[in-house]
């Protein structure tokens, strides 16, 4: 090749890793020269020895560099080189004390040592049979790794999708991508159709293949599932698709009708209309569709003849006169197959959930509580003083003996055992849950669903609580009427303005709503600062951690949680030289950080440390809010303490389960509450920007809102009441299923 040169030296140390794209900048010791190198490369350790294509370029601010164009990692061979590549931290159990020790003993032949003949490690001080093993396992997975990230190299793949297709499919990466590259656009998260398109095209598929063209449309419905559709008109799909895969529109009007006769995807006509659902979609919706209708149809034979001394009874022992919808849903609930019960803040849901719990405990009934995040489980366990779970361990979902993937063991088979059911925040709960919790549920026993279905819809697909309120065939109790207890609070009543969309009472003395008009985002953004770090501490002792919550309806930009993060770590959490860090990407994690588990992992196993509590338990779920405990970089692992009390361990490699969590979107503070809530009021997109998005992030704080910005752009939100639309069809289909047996039953 033309004018490019080679050269080879050792990393000395890394400036600059960007894990999305594997862009790195490092300097490289080059005969006896310190040189810049910069390029796509997998992660490089300090220590190793590289050989690089490329050319020396001259970098308006940083002088010379070598641009590499492709490179070859060489197996340190000096000994010195060998010791500085095991104490960087890339095999586990190996720091530098290690490193050094291990050196000293094996010399030149360490590395050989480690593949060839393992069973020697133990000569080593300090190295027993456990940490040998862990040295073994770590240093095969990383050559595994290295060899799968070179693979993909050659198509094009960034190192870190590398990491993730060999997490998922291991010692078969290699092999099972060369027979389907577009299995991995299916099976890994964060892999889309493009980047599999691009190894599939680089392998030589031709571009209107059968196999590239029923990729593209199902990865097309992924799509849209992922922005909360169940399902997607024709029309709009082909256009998709055809705009993914670049072809013509008929090409891809072609293969549908294919793909619908090989059972690939189904078609429906709704509103007259032709629309499109994958297969796991639609089955979801008919089974929730038909079970609904089957437990509505399921009345309670039993009349309790003294239901009305009963609820006075709880009147009087609560001190309160229930409102008539109250008294309602408490009557319903005695009966009903399935009863949803909807309201906003303050309208006496959690009341009447306890004044249910008390009649029905009195006569004997046996009754579950669960609600969807392991934050909202928490709160109903603390409002009832009963157990409630996550709806994922109700059902207990997880590994059963013997079996190789996780599943929720509650189901039709073994259903719940419960004269009733109770679900909170269930406008949170997607298709798929709901799905899963109505199979475990059996005619007979009562399903009653409690929610506020202005909230933001669940995050996954359908909007369930909405849905089924609509249908109109199950007995819904609207709440409407705030309680003077909840009226004290500007906040529940400035909620119910915001979402009749009105304007709310701001800076009212001595209450909980404020508003700092401020003018630019920087000045915005200092401001937050200065609230969390200084003056919301001063002003009621409320602890910056623990009780203060940003919330942005943006990731992005100046004021998204991104940088919020990092404004707010800087002040709050900044370097110092005993708090350990790791750095991740762009992001540092910090000992004393706050983060958040952004998805479930019901696997993770937790430790109670609480005072005299000796418990020990497995999962942590997306939402839930920790304090990075400690970091061991020797051991390449992170310890966070959850809700005070549990402490779980993070390997380095899981550490995208995790993010800082000083500042987060309002969509994943769904079912949580804080004591003060900050937010920026700021301009973005017109999609986030609206009113139930800001009635969400209001609804989340207990004693405390603070909105900082412009009036300008909290008038924008109450006025932009536009729902993004979901295409789901489960409020025709509960209605469809009732027609259906109503009609069958007249036959
Ligand atoms: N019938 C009633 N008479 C007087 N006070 C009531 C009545 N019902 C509820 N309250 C009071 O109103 C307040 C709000 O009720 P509750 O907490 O049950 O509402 P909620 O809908 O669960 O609210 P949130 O969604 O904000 O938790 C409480 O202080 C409760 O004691």
């Amino acid at each position: 090749m033309s004018g490019l040169e080679r050269i080879t030296g050792q990393i000395v140390s890394i400036i600059y890793y960007n894990e999305h794209n594997g862009y790195t900048v490092a300097d490289m010791d080059w005969e006896e020269q310190l040189v810049t190198v910069v390029g796509f490369f997998p992660e490089l350790q300090e220590g190793e020895q590289v050989s690089l294509s490329g050319k020396w370029v001259t970098h308006p601010e940083y002088g010379m560099q070598f641009k590499a164009e492709s490179f070859h990692v060489e197996i340190p061979s000096s000994e010195e080189s060998i010791e500085k590549y095991l104490a960087s931290g890339v095999i586990k159990g190996i720091g530098p004390v290690t490193a050094k020790r291990m050196v000293r003993h094996f010399g030149k032949d360490t590395l050989d040592i480690i593949q060839f003949h393992p069973y020697r490690l133990t000569e080593v001080e300090g190295i027993g049979e456990k940490k040998a093993e862990q040295i073994i396992l770590s240093y095969e997975e990383q050559q595994g790794l290295r060899e799968v990230m070179l693979f993909l190299q050659n198509y094009g793949v960034t190192p870190r999708y590398a990491v993730k297709l060999y997490k998922k499919y291991g010692e078969k990466t290699i092999a099972t991508l060369k027979e389907n590259p577009y299995k991995m656009a299916e099976d890994v998260i964060g892999i889309g159709f493009k980047i599999a398109d691009q190894v599939a095209m680089n392998m030589g598929i031709d571009p209107r293949s059968n196999y590239r063209i029923t990729a593209g449309v199902k990865y097309a419905l992924y799509q849209v599932h992922n922005n909360g559709h169940i399902y997607y008109p024709e029309e709009q799909l082909i256009a998709n698709a055809a705009k993914l895969l670049e072809v013509p529109r008929e090409e891809v009007q072609n293969y549908l009708v294919d793909m619908v006769m090989k059972g690939h995807i189904k078609l429906e006509m709704i509103d007259e209309e032709r629309v499109y659902y994958s297969i796991a979609f639609y089955r979801a919706e008919e089974e929730v569709a038909w079970r609904i209708v089957a437990l509505s149809m399921t009345e309670s034979e039993e009349n309790i003849i003294d239901l009305q001394d009963k609820i006075n009874g709880v009147e009087k022992k609560n001190n309160i006169l229930l409102a008539a919808r109250q008294r309602q849903a408490i009557e319903e609930s005695m009966d009903k197959g399935v009863l949803v019960i909807t309201g906003g803040p303050g309208t006496g849901k959690t009341t009447i959930i306890n004044s249910i719990l008390d009649i029905l405990e009195e006569m004997d009934e046996e009754v579950l509580l669960a609600a969807p995040t392991g934050r909202a489980a928490k709160r109903m366990a603390e409002a009832t003083g009963r157990e409630a779970k996550t709806i994922h361990r109700l059902l207990e979902y997880g590994f059963a003996k013997e079996e190789e993937n996780q599943y929720f063991q509650k189901n039709e088979e073994a259903p719940l055992e419960a004269d009733v059911v109770i679900i909170d925040e269930v406008s949170m709960v997607d298709i798929l849950l709901m799905n899963h919790l109505l199979k475990a549920i059996q005619p007979g026993t009562r399903l009653i669903l409690v929610g506020d279905v202005d909230q933001l819809p669940s995050v996954g697909p359908g909007n369930v609580l909405k849905d089924i309120i609509e249908s109109g065939v199950v007995k819904v109790v609207q709440l409407n009427e705030i309680f003077r207890q909840a009226q004290e609070s500007m906040i529940v009543v400035n909620a119910h303005h915001i979402n009749k969309g009105e304007l709310p009472l701001l800076n009212v003395k001595n209450k909980d709503f404020f508003f700092h008009r401020i003018h630019t985002k920087e000045e915005v953004l200092s401001t937050l600062v200065d609230l969390c770090s200084t003056r919301l501490p001063k002003y009621k002792g409320f602890d910056p951690l623990q009780d203060i919550q940003v919330l942005s309806p943006m990731k992005k930009g100046i004021l998204g949680v991104h940088q919020l993060n990092q404004s707010l770590q800087e002040k709050l959490n900044s370097p110092h030289k005993n708090k350990k860090q790791k750095q991740m990407g762009e992001v540092i994690f910090r000992e004393g950080d706050k983060v958040m588990q952004i998805k479930n992992n019901y696997n993770i196993r937790w430790e109670n440390i609480a005072d005299g509590e000796e418990l020990k338990g497995e999962g942590v779920f997306n939402g839930d809010f920790g304090i990075i405990e400690s970091i061991d970089l020797e051991e390449g692992k992170l310890r966070v303490i959850f809700d005070e009390e549990k402490l779980v361990e993070y390997e380095f490699n899981q550490l995208d389960e995790l993010e800082l969590a000083y500042a987060v979107t309002v969509h994943k503070s769904q079912g949580s509450e804080f004591s003060v809530v900050v937010m920026p009021m700021s301009w973005g997109p017109p999609m986030l920007l609206t009113r139930n998005l800001l009635y969400t992030a209001v609804t989340r704080a207990k004693s405390l809102v603070v909105l900082v910005g412009l009036e300008k752009y909290l008038l924008d939100m109450i006025k932009n009441n536009h729902i993004n639309k979901r295409y789901t069809g489960l409020s025709q289909r509960i209605r469809d299923k009732l027609n259906f047996l109503l009609n069958e039953q007249e036959l």
